[in-house]
Protein backbone atom coordinates (compact mmCIF):
# COMPACT_ATOMS: atom_id res chain seq x y z
CA UNK A 1 0.00 0.00 0.00
CA UNK A 2 2.76 2.02 1.07
CA UNK A 3 4.39 2.00 -2.47
CA UNK A 4 1.29 2.17 -4.25
CA UNK A 5 0.82 5.82 -2.50
CA UNK A 6 4.62 6.74 -3.57
CA UNK A 7 3.92 5.84 -7.14
CA UNK A 8 0.40 7.98 -6.96
CA UNK A 9 2.99 10.77 -5.64
CA UNK A 10 5.43 10.20 -7.71
CA UNK A 11 3.40 10.14 -10.55
CA UNK A 12 1.14 13.38 -9.69
CA UNK A 13 4.55 15.40 -9.44
CA UNK A 14 5.37 14.55 -13.10
CA UNK A 15 1.49 15.35 -14.16
CA UNK A 16 1.96 18.45 -12.11
CA UNK A 17 4.73 20.24 -13.68
CA UNK A 18 2.95 21.47 -16.46
CA UNK A 19 0.60 24.55 -16.32
CA UNK A 20 -3.13 23.20 -16.22
CA UNK A 21 -5.50 25.34 -18.26
CA UNK A 22 -9.30 25.04 -17.11
CA UNK A 23 -12.08 26.24 -19.04
CA UNK A 24 -12.46 28.87 -16.48
CA UNK A 25 -9.74 30.82 -18.48
CA UNK A 26 -11.36 30.62 -21.46
CA UNK A 27 -14.39 33.00 -22.73
CA UNK A 28 -17.54 31.45 -24.71
CA UNK A 29 -16.87 30.43 -27.95
CA UNK A 30 -12.82 30.76 -28.30
CA UNK A 31 -11.39 28.51 -30.15
CA UNK A 32 -9.80 25.81 -27.57
CA UNK A 33 -8.92 23.63 -30.48
CA UNK A 34 -7.17 25.13 -33.86
CA UNK A 35 -6.60 22.21 -36.30
CA UNK A 36 -4.79 24.11 -39.45
CA UNK A 37 -4.32 22.40 -42.60
CA UNK A 38 -3.16 18.99 -41.09
CA UNK A 39 -1.59 16.66 -43.33
CA UNK A 40 -0.38 13.51 -41.05
CA UNK A 41 -0.38 9.82 -40.63
CA UNK A 42 2.30 7.37 -40.20
CA UNK A 43 4.34 7.83 -43.07
CA UNK A 44 5.34 11.05 -44.69
CA UNK A 45 5.41 9.44 -48.26
CA UNK A 46 1.70 7.76 -47.32
CA UNK A 47 -0.26 10.81 -45.50
CA UNK A 48 -3.46 9.29 -43.96
CA UNK A 49 -4.98 12.67 -42.96
CA UNK A 50 -4.99 15.86 -45.28
CA UNK A 51 -5.46 18.90 -45.08
CA UNK A 52 -7.54 18.89 -41.85
CA UNK A 53 -9.14 22.48 -40.74
CA UNK A 54 -11.48 22.47 -38.04
CA UNK A 55 -12.29 24.06 -34.16
CA UNK A 56 -13.71 23.27 -31.60
CA UNK A 57 -14.90 26.26 -29.10
CA UNK A 58 -15.28 27.12 -25.44
CA UNK A 59 -19.07 26.21 -24.93
CA UNK A 60 -19.29 23.50 -27.75
CA UNK A 61 -19.06 19.96 -28.21
CA UNK A 62 -18.57 18.54 -31.85
CA UNK A 63 -18.86 15.03 -33.06
CA UNK A 64 -15.60 13.29 -35.10
CA UNK A 65 -17.35 10.42 -37.32
CA UNK A 66 -16.64 8.23 -40.15
CA UNK A 67 -16.38 4.38 -40.86
CA UNK A 68 -13.35 1.98 -39.53
CA UNK A 69 -10.28 3.56 -41.49
CA UNK A 70 -11.68 6.70 -41.73
CA UNK A 71 -8.59 8.47 -39.87
CA UNK A 72 -10.68 9.22 -36.75
CA UNK A 73 -7.83 7.61 -34.83
CA UNK A 74 -4.60 9.20 -36.15
CA UNK A 75 -6.69 12.51 -35.69
CA UNK A 76 -6.77 11.99 -32.10
CA UNK A 77 -3.02 11.23 -32.35
CA UNK A 78 -2.17 14.55 -33.63
CA UNK A 79 -4.01 16.63 -31.23
CA UNK A 80 -2.19 14.71 -28.26
CA UNK A 81 1.09 15.15 -30.07
CA UNK A 82 1.69 11.85 -30.28
CA UNK A 83 2.20 12.03 -33.50
CA UNK A 84 3.93 14.94 -35.28
CA UNK A 85 2.27 16.87 -38.09
CA UNK A 86 3.99 16.42 -42.36
CA UNK A 87 2.48 19.76 -42.68
CA UNK A 88 0.15 22.31 -41.05
CA UNK A 89 -0.18 22.58 -37.21
CA UNK A 90 -2.32 21.82 -33.93
CA UNK A 91 -3.03 24.44 -31.29
CA UNK A 92 -4.95 23.77 -27.58
CA UNK A 93 -5.28 26.39 -25.76
CA UNK A 94 -3.61 29.15 -27.78
CA UNK A 95 -0.24 26.77 -28.76
CA UNK A 96 1.28 24.60 -30.45
CA UNK A 97 2.93 21.55 -28.74
CA UNK A 98 6.32 22.49 -29.67
CA UNK A 99 5.84 26.09 -28.45
CA UNK A 100 5.04 25.45 -24.79
CA UNK A 101 4.47 21.25 -24.04
CA UNK A 102 3.21 21.83 -20.49
CA UNK A 103 0.38 24.04 -21.25
CA UNK A 104 -0.57 22.26 -24.21
CA UNK A 105 -1.05 18.93 -22.28
CA UNK A 106 -2.48 20.81 -19.48
CA UNK A 107 -5.06 22.30 -21.45
CA UNK A 108 -6.73 18.54 -22.35
CA UNK A 109 -8.13 15.78 -21.23
CA UNK A 110 -7.95 12.53 -22.66
CA UNK A 111 -10.30 9.72 -22.67
CA UNK A 112 -9.31 6.60 -24.74
CA UNK A 113 -11.24 4.13 -25.70
CA UNK A 114 -9.66 1.27 -24.40
CA UNK A 115 -9.04 2.05 -20.38
CA UNK A 116 -5.61 2.83 -19.42
CA UNK A 117 -5.36 2.53 -15.44
CA UNK A 118 -2.58 1.64 -12.52
CA UNK A 119 -3.73 -2.03 -11.72
CA UNK A 120 -2.77 -1.78 -8.12
CA UNK A 121 -4.32 1.41 -7.41
CA UNK A 122 -8.14 1.48 -6.32
CA UNK A 123 -10.35 4.03 -8.04
CA UNK A 124 -9.92 6.75 -5.08
CA UNK A 125 -6.38 6.89 -5.78
CA UNK A 126 -6.96 6.91 -9.17
CA UNK A 127 -9.08 9.91 -8.53
CA UNK A 128 -7.04 11.67 -6.20
CA UNK A 129 -3.88 11.01 -8.41
CA UNK A 130 -5.42 13.42 -11.00
CA UNK A 131 -6.64 15.99 -8.21
CA UNK A 132 -3.07 16.22 -7.47
CA UNK A 133 -1.60 16.03 -10.69
CA UNK A 134 -4.25 18.93 -11.75
CA UNK A 135 -3.10 21.26 -8.83
CA UNK A 136 -6.95 21.12 -7.11
CA UNK A 137 -7.14 21.73 -3.38
CA UNK A 138 -8.60 19.18 -1.03
CA UNK A 139 -12.27 20.53 -0.74
CA UNK A 140 -12.59 21.00 -4.24
CA UNK A 141 -11.37 17.14 -4.60
CA UNK A 142 -13.47 16.03 -2.11
CA UNK A 143 -16.61 17.45 -3.57
CA UNK A 144 -16.02 16.37 -6.63
CA UNK A 145 -14.95 13.12 -5.97
CA UNK A 146 -18.40 12.40 -4.20
CA UNK A 147 -20.35 13.59 -6.44
CA UNK A 148 -18.87 11.62 -9.37
CA UNK A 149 -19.01 8.34 -7.28
CA UNK A 150 -22.21 8.84 -7.10
CA UNK A 151 -23.32 10.19 -10.42
CA UNK A 152 -21.49 6.77 -11.90
CA UNK A 153 -23.02 4.10 -8.89
CA UNK A 154 -19.12 3.91 -8.35
CA UNK A 155 -19.39 4.45 -4.38
CA UNK A 156 -18.94 0.80 -3.66
CA UNK A 157 -16.37 0.12 -5.29
CA UNK A 158 -14.22 3.25 -4.63
CA UNK A 159 -11.80 1.46 -2.62
CA UNK A 160 -11.46 -1.37 -5.29
CA UNK A 161 -7.92 -2.23 -6.92
CA UNK A 162 -8.66 -1.15 -10.98
CA UNK A 163 -7.56 -4.89 -10.95
CA UNK A 164 -10.69 -5.94 -9.99
CA UNK A 165 -12.82 -3.82 -11.79
CA UNK A 166 -15.14 -4.88 -14.38
CA UNK A 167 -14.46 -3.42 -17.98
CA UNK A 168 -17.24 -1.00 -17.84
CA UNK A 169 -16.32 0.26 -14.86
CA UNK A 170 -12.58 0.61 -15.58
CA UNK A 171 -13.85 3.15 -18.46
CA UNK A 172 -15.94 4.74 -15.73
CA UNK A 173 -12.89 5.67 -13.85
CA UNK A 174 -11.06 7.51 -17.13
CA UNK A 175 -14.27 9.50 -17.51
CA UNK A 176 -14.50 10.47 -13.89
CA UNK A 177 -10.85 11.58 -14.20
CA UNK A 178 -11.29 13.83 -16.87
CA UNK A 179 -14.84 14.92 -15.65
CA UNK A 180 -12.48 15.57 -11.97
CA UNK A 181 -9.91 17.80 -13.68
CA UNK A 182 -12.35 19.78 -15.89
CA UNK A 183 -9.84 20.78 -18.39
CA UNK A 184 -10.23 23.55 -21.21
CA UNK A 185 -10.56 20.89 -23.56
CA UNK A 186 -12.20 17.14 -23.56
CA UNK A 187 -11.40 14.38 -26.40
CA UNK A 188 -12.65 11.83 -26.06
CA UNK A 189 -12.50 8.33 -28.15
CA UNK A 190 -15.66 5.95 -28.03
CA UNK A 191 -16.84 6.89 -24.85
CA UNK A 192 -20.09 4.48 -24.64
CA UNK A 193 -18.03 1.11 -25.07
CA UNK A 194 -18.33 -1.03 -22.51
CA UNK A 195 -20.89 1.30 -20.35
CA UNK A 196 -24.14 0.24 -19.25
CA UNK A 197 -27.27 2.52 -20.16
CA UNK A 198 -27.26 4.62 -16.32
CA UNK A 199 -23.54 4.79 -17.18
CA UNK A 200 -23.99 6.49 -20.53
CA UNK A 201 -27.13 8.57 -19.12
CA UNK A 202 -24.50 9.99 -16.37
CA UNK A 203 -21.91 10.55 -19.09
CA UNK A 204 -24.05 12.50 -21.47
CA UNK A 205 -25.53 15.00 -18.51
CA UNK A 206 -22.46 15.64 -17.17
CA UNK A 207 -20.61 16.57 -20.80
CA UNK A 208 -23.93 18.44 -21.57
CA UNK A 209 -23.02 20.30 -18.50
CA UNK A 210 -19.66 20.63 -18.62
CA UNK A 211 -20.49 22.28 -21.86
CA UNK A 212 -22.54 24.60 -20.30
CA UNK A 213 -19.85 25.42 -18.19
CA UNK A 214 -17.32 26.62 -20.98
CA UNK A 215 -15.69 23.66 -22.00
CA UNK A 216 -14.59 22.28 -25.48
CA UNK A 217 -15.63 18.64 -26.17
CA UNK A 218 -14.18 16.55 -29.17
CA UNK A 219 -16.32 13.24 -29.43
CA UNK A 220 -15.36 10.36 -31.57
CA UNK A 221 -18.23 7.91 -31.92
CA UNK A 222 -19.74 5.39 -34.24
CA UNK A 223 -23.40 6.30 -32.09
CA UNK A 224 -25.02 8.30 -34.69
CA UNK A 225 -28.07 9.19 -33.60
CA UNK A 226 -26.13 10.97 -30.23
CA UNK A 227 -24.20 12.74 -32.25
CA UNK A 228 -27.07 14.11 -33.45
CA UNK A 229 -29.07 14.80 -30.41
CA UNK A 230 -26.30 15.89 -28.39
CA UNK A 231 -23.22 17.42 -30.60
CA UNK A 232 -23.65 21.77 -31.51
CA UNK A 233 -21.89 20.65 -34.60
CA UNK A 234 -19.99 17.35 -36.64
CA UNK A 235 -17.48 16.76 -38.54
CA UNK A 236 -17.66 13.57 -40.89
CA UNK A 237 -14.10 11.98 -41.91
CA UNK A 238 -14.00 9.84 -44.75
CA UNK A 239 -10.63 8.51 -46.40
CA UNK A 240 -8.63 11.02 -44.01
CA UNK A 241 -10.36 13.92 -46.10
CA UNK A 242 -13.73 16.11 -44.07
CA UNK A 243 -16.19 15.80 -46.19
CA UNK A 244 -18.77 17.30 -44.15
CA UNK A 245 -18.82 19.68 -41.42
CA UNK A 246 -21.58 22.08 -39.59
CA UNK A 247 -24.45 22.01 -37.67
CA UNK A 248 -26.86 19.44 -38.49
CA UNK A 249 -29.27 22.20 -39.88
CA UNK A 250 -26.45 23.80 -41.86
CA UNK A 251 -25.46 20.55 -43.36
CA UNK A 252 -29.10 19.21 -44.27
CA UNK A 253 -29.50 22.89 -45.60
CA UNK A 254 -26.51 22.82 -47.80
CA UNK A 255 -27.21 19.74 -49.31
CA UNK A 256 -30.60 20.25 -50.11
CA UNK A 257 -31.69 17.54 -47.54
CA UNK A 258 -34.43 18.61 -45.27
CA UNK A 259 -35.81 16.28 -42.81
CA UNK A 260 -32.71 13.37 -43.10
CA UNK A 261 -31.35 11.94 -40.31
CA UNK A 262 -27.39 12.00 -39.85
CA UNK A 263 -27.14 8.49 -40.71
CA UNK A 264 -28.88 8.80 -43.85
CA UNK A 265 -26.04 11.93 -44.68
CA UNK A 266 -23.57 9.36 -43.70
CA UNK A 267 -24.27 7.12 -46.08
CA UNK A 268 -24.82 9.66 -49.23
CA UNK A 269 -21.72 11.31 -48.35
CA UNK A 270 -19.57 7.90 -48.30
CA UNK A 271 -21.14 6.82 -51.54
CA UNK A 272 -20.64 9.67 -52.88
CA UNK A 273 -16.74 10.14 -51.79
CA UNK A 274 -16.22 6.51 -52.46
CA UNK A 275 -17.77 7.40 -56.15
CA UNK A 276 -15.49 10.31 -56.84
CA UNK A 277 -12.65 8.23 -55.84
CA UNK A 278 -12.00 9.84 -52.70
CA UNK A 279 -12.72 7.51 -49.79
CA UNK A 280 -11.21 5.60 -47.66
N1 LIG B 1 -0.06 2.25 -36.46
C1 LIG B 1 -0.40 2.40 -37.74
N2 LIG B 1 0.54 2.30 -38.72
C2 LIG B 1 0.21 2.47 -40.03
N3 LIG B 1 -1.05 2.75 -40.46
C3 LIG B 1 -2.00 2.84 -39.54
C4 LIG B 1 -1.75 2.68 -38.13
N4 LIG B 1 -2.91 2.86 -37.45
C5 LIG B 1 -3.85 3.12 -38.38
N5 LIG B 1 -3.32 3.11 -39.63
C6 LIG B 1 -4.03 3.37 -40.89
O1 LIG B 1 -4.53 4.70 -40.87
C7 LIG B 1 -5.82 4.75 -41.49
C8 LIG B 1 -6.78 5.43 -40.51
O2 LIG B 1 -6.93 4.60 -39.35
P1 LIG B 1 -7.58 5.13 -37.99
O3 LIG B 1 -7.18 4.17 -36.92
O4 LIG B 1 -7.24 6.56 -37.82
O5 LIG B 1 -9.13 4.97 -38.35
P2 LIG B 1 -10.41 5.22 -37.43
O6 LIG B 1 -11.27 6.19 -38.16
O7 LIG B 1 -10.00 5.56 -36.05
O8 LIG B 1 -11.11 3.78 -37.48
P3 LIG B 1 -11.97 2.96 -36.37
O9 LIG B 1 -13.37 3.49 -36.46
O10 LIG B 1 -11.87 1.55 -36.89
O11 LIG B 1 -11.32 3.13 -35.04
C9 LIG B 1 -6.20 3.32 -41.84
O12 LIG B 1 -5.93 3.14 -43.22
C10 LIG B 1 -5.25 2.47 -41.03
O13 LIG B 1 -4.92 1.28 -41.68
Amino acid sequence: MAESQARTRRSAEELKKGRRRSMSEFQAGAEVLQVKGLTGGYSPRRPVLHELDFTVRAGEMMGLIGLNGAGKSTTVKHLLGLMAPHRGEVKIGGTTLEADPERYRGSYAYVPEAPVLFEELTVEEHLRLTAMAYGLDEKRYAERRDRLLEEFRMGPKRGARAAHLSKGMKQKVMLMNALLAQPALYIIDEPFLGLDPLGIRSLLDRLTEERAKGAAILMSTHILSTVETYCDRFMLLHGGRIREMGTMDEVRMSRGAEGDTLEEIFYRVVEESDADGRGA
